[in-house]
């Protein structure tokens, strides 16, 4: 199974603001960038992966991932900003069962450095076995990957406590083995320190390296 994955990106401006004692303001959104790049190259290279949407209002984001090979579409500019992520995962869905109607989609989060490629087609291939599909982060609390095969809804439900959200809305909770690097998503520096020592993409490392020593 091919799958097409959507990939949400906030404005950097206002992203990762938990990083927010590992992470000066002015450097912050130069690392979600960063994540974000590693994320959707890494996506990109998975043999289970048809093409990469990215969702995101941000200029930037859009034009250095587009340069990776994502495809770039808009926020809903209807959303309830309250809302943000969920809606625009809906908006790029609506747009996507337009173009593929037949195509499997995941939503995955653009916070995970660490991703390997082999580890997500592990993922996507056990999420191919059930109509929806997810997987929760490593702190055991929230989601990085939502799945849904062919004629279903992503239905996303993101957010804190989405673990939850999202076995409660009938999706089937995912234990693969040897997925580390799809779980770890980065919202704190304990998160970014776990990321580091699974090993993370080159434009974290760089990122990574100018944060932590100091002068580098
Ligand atoms: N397109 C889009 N993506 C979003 C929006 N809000 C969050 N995201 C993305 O959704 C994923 C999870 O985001 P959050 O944990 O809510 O935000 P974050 O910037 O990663 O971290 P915090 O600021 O610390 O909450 C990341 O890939 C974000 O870039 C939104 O309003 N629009
Ligand atoms: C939005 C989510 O991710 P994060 O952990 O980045 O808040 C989530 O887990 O549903």
């Amino acid at each position: 199974m091919q799958w097409t994955l959507v990939v949400p990106v906030k404005p950097l401006a206002r992203a990762k603001s938990r990083l927010a004692d590992t992470a000066a303001g002015g450097v912050r959104p130069g690392l979600a960038l960063a994540f974000a790049q590693d994320t959707v190259a890494a996506a990109l290279a998975s043999t289970a992966v048809h093409g990469v949407v990215v969702v995101t209002d941000d200029h930037l984001a859009g034009r250095e991932l587009a340069a990776l090979g994502a495809r770039i579409v808009p926020d809903d500019p209807q959303a309830d900003p309250a809302d943000g992520l969920n809606a625009a995962l809906r908006h790029a869905e609506a747009l996507l069962r337009t173009v593929r109607p037949r195509s499997p989609l995941a939503a995955l989060n653009a916070d995970l450095p660490a991703l390997r490629p082999t580890e997500l087609t592990r993922v996507l291939e056990a999420a191919a076995a059930f109509p929806r599909a997810f997987l929760p982060d490593a702190a055991g609390t929230g989601t990085t990957l939502l799945a849904a095969t062919p004629g279903r809804a992503l239905r996303p439900a993101f957010g804190p406590d989405s673990r939850l959200r999202h076995r409660r809305s009938g999706a089937t909770e995912l234990t693969v083995d040897e997925a580390d690097s799809v779980r770890q998503d980065v919202d704190t520096g304990d998160d970014l320190r776990a990321a580091l020592a699974l090993g993370v993409g080159p434009r974290t490392a760089a990122a990574a390296a100018r944060l932590l020593i100091p002068g580098q």
